[in-house]
């Protein structure tokens, strides 16, 4: 038996399998055969999700046999699957790093894993590609411990980040945190939000914290990254609809970063598979957590209770 803690093994697993699913969204987008169906409305999937969806499934069901997958996508695994992962392929920037003590002695089936093979499914079938990422977040005790975030169409080659809750954020250089407690620039915020799910109260939300600027771009995986790295001071999202796949991987790295990740009434969202849905919708800052949520309107905040 390996020495190597499960979580860093796990995490060097998913750099392998996220990596090679960016490959094949990349070819999937390049043959220009997307083959789409509607799952509900607004709700597409394309032959790239469903094949990122098993090569994630079978790299990690075959190296870790009792974790629980959680994947977005519902679609069987065939046997060549397992191969586009090859066994042994480690990520050796993954194994030289040191596992955060708290983390050390988790075992496989103390851990849930959240796939969602390819989010920003949307943009990827209407030309925007760049907003696309592949997300593999794992839980513990119902919150983040670690997570792996793979940009496919992030410059030639694409560019893979992960981190662990308590651990440094590799792959990228996050924006320095600050206090949650802090009070925010009136006028002065730049707030990215949701390109393809608008509403009303999505509107409201953004309009009562004054920005300087509205940023609408696809994923929540790609909003929650351009808050990690400064690109926008927060991702404000007053609606359902993203699920616990959606936020996981990124909130471990904003966990790890110093950041924070909550519902719209500044509460901790909680990564039980019975729960999937993120119902009171999704708020991420670096600093000023609490004066952005308190800047969140009540009658917004009553339709999430
Ligand atoms: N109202 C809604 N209905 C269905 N899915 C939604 C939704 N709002 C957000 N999502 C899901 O959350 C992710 C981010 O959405 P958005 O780009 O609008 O911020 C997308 O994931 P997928 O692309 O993986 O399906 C999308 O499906
Ligand atoms: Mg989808
Ligand atoms: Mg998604
Ligand atoms: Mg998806």
């Amino acid at each position: 038996m390996s020495s190597t803690s499960v979580m860093i093994r796990l995490i060097s697993a998913s750099v392998c399998a996220a990596n090679k699913s960016g490959a094949i969204i990349r070819e999937v987008l390049k043959t220009g055969e997307l083959g789409i169906v509607q799952k509900g409305v607004n709700d597409p999937q394309t032959e790239a999700d469903r094949r990122a969806q098993r090569c994630i499934s079978a790299t990690i069901q075959s190296r870790f046999p009792e974790i629980n997958l959680i994947g977005e996508e519902d679609v069987a695994v065939e046997s060549d699957d397992y191969t586009l992962v090859k066994p042994d392929e480690e990520s050796d920037d993954v194994l030289k790093e040191t596992c955060p003590p708290d983390l050390v002695n988790l075992k496989e089936n103390d851990l849930t894993v959240w796939v969602d093979p390819l989010d920003g499914t949307k943009e990827f079938t209407e030309g925007f590609p760049e907003h696309v990422t592949v997300l593999i977040g794992i839980s513990y005790n119902e919150r983040p411990v670690g997570g792996v975030i793979h940009q496919p169409f992030y410059g030639p080659t694409g560019r893979t980040v992960w981190g662990l809750v308590g651990g440094a954020v590799k792959g990228m250089t996050p924006v320095a945190s600050g206090d949650p407690g802090e009070k925010l620039s009136e006028g002065g915020l730049r707030i990215v939000v949701t390109r393809s799910h608008m509403s009303q109260t999505v509107r409201d939300a953004v309009d009562a914290l004054n920005p300087k600027e509205v940023l609408h771009v696809g994923g929540s995986g790609n909003k929650i990254l351009m808050v990690l790295e400064g690109a926008a001071d927060a991702y404000v999202y007053a609606s359902t609809g993203t699920k616990k796949w959606d936020t996981c991987a990124a909130e471990a790295l904003v966990m790890a970063a110093g950041g924070k990740l909550t519902n719209v009434h500044g509460s901790h969202l909680l990564y039980n598979p019975t729960q999937i849905m993120n119902s009171k919708g999704v708020v991420v800052t670096m600093r000023g957590h609490d004066d952005l949520i308190a800047r969140i309107p009540s009658p917004v905040k009553a339709k999430f209770c």
